[in-house]
């Protein structure tokens, strides 16, 4: 039986859950249950926080998790990706009040609130900055404002939390970091990990396209096929009117508008963009 552990919490959660469920997998039902059995799929979920997720799978214990690359990398533990999911993004920054110039080298004996300690040390060494680094576990942004630190490193995602309490970002981002799937680093690999994998490959990548339907004047086609080029080549199909066909492509979504409005300009009709739930290349 495939073991694989899942966010049980926080940011990672319910994406994740709802990336699985997709994929064909069973999810829990309710929010405290632990462990999930999908005897159909045979495979075990396991609901944990996501911090610790990389030491599951790094020790072996759990074949793949579900965990951000930021908090793997803070573990330390011995896990490599093995699929990058698309959600999850964030950037994870030097921040200090707004009002004037930051730089990194303004780091230097100044007190740096972290709930990444591991990630922050590493950096500030490879600078060669000497800072005193004060463990908190989250709510960092406030640490400022309530005195016990003059500078953090946290997570950045719209950058909300950040303005909220008057706290500038600064420096290139110490890790740029999204959703991942995770197995023990040099660790066997199996059909049933494979599977798993390419599932939610499956659905990442259908999320990232979508599929294109229109009428095309034949006139018109070899200008609409290379709007539309697909992934192989485009499906084309005879209409009644014999001076039309149909045309079906894939294109990613985030340039599907921009096509459309090529699309339409050159004099296709019944332009539809549908979205695409899983798909095996
Ligand atoms: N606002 C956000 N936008 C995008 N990604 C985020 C955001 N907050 C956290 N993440 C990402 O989600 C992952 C898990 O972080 P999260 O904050 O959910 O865990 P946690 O701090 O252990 O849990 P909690 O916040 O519930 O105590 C990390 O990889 C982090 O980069
Ligand atoms: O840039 P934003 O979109 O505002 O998001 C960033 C915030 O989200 C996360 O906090 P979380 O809700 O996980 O709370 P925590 O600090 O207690 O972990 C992260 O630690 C930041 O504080
Ligand atoms: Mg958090």
């Amino acid at each position: 039986m495939l073991r694989v552990a899942v966010p049980n919490k926080g940011a990672l959660a319910q994406p994740a859950s709802e990336m699985l469920a997709e994929a064909g997998y069973r999810q829990r039902h309710e929010q405290r249950d632990l462990t999930v059995l999908d005897p159909t799929n045979n495979v075990e979920f396991f609901f944990l926080r996501p911090k610790d997720i990389p030491i599951y799978v790094g020790s072996g214990e759990l074949d793949l998790g579900i965990t951000g690359r930021d908090l793997a990398r803070e573990s330390g533990a011995p896990v490599s990706e093995r699929l990058e999911l698309g959600f999850g993004n964030s950037t994870f920054r030097y921040a200090a009040p707004a009002g004037r110039e930051w730089t990194v080298g303004d780091l230097q004996g100044k007190r740096l609130a972290t709930a990444y300690p591991r990630l922050v040390g590493q950096d500030l060494a490879e600078r060669g900055i000497t800072a005193e680094v004060i463990e908190l576990d989250g709510a960092v942004e406030i640490s400022v404002q309530l005195g016990v630190a003059d500078v953090i490193a946290d997570v950045v995602g719209s950058g909300r939390t950040l303005r909220q309490h008057g706290l500038v970002a600064f420096g290139e981002p110490i890790c740029v970091s999204e959703a991942v799937l995770v197995q023990q680093a040099g660790g066997p690999d199996t059909p049933a990990k494979a599977q798993l994998a390419a599932r939610l490959r499956g659905v990442v990548f259908a999320q990232q396209y979508v599929m294109l339907d229109y009428d095309c004047p034949k006139q018109l086609l070899e200008k609409a096929v290379d709007l539309t080029p697909g992934l192989e080549s485009p499906t084309i199909a005879p209409l009644a009117d014999e001076n039309w066909v149909a045309v079906r492509a894939m294109v990613r979504r985030k340039d599907a508008n921009s096509i459309m409005d090529e699309l339409a300009a050159l004099g296709a009709k019944a332009v539809l963009a549908s979205d695409i739930r899983s798909c095996r290349l």
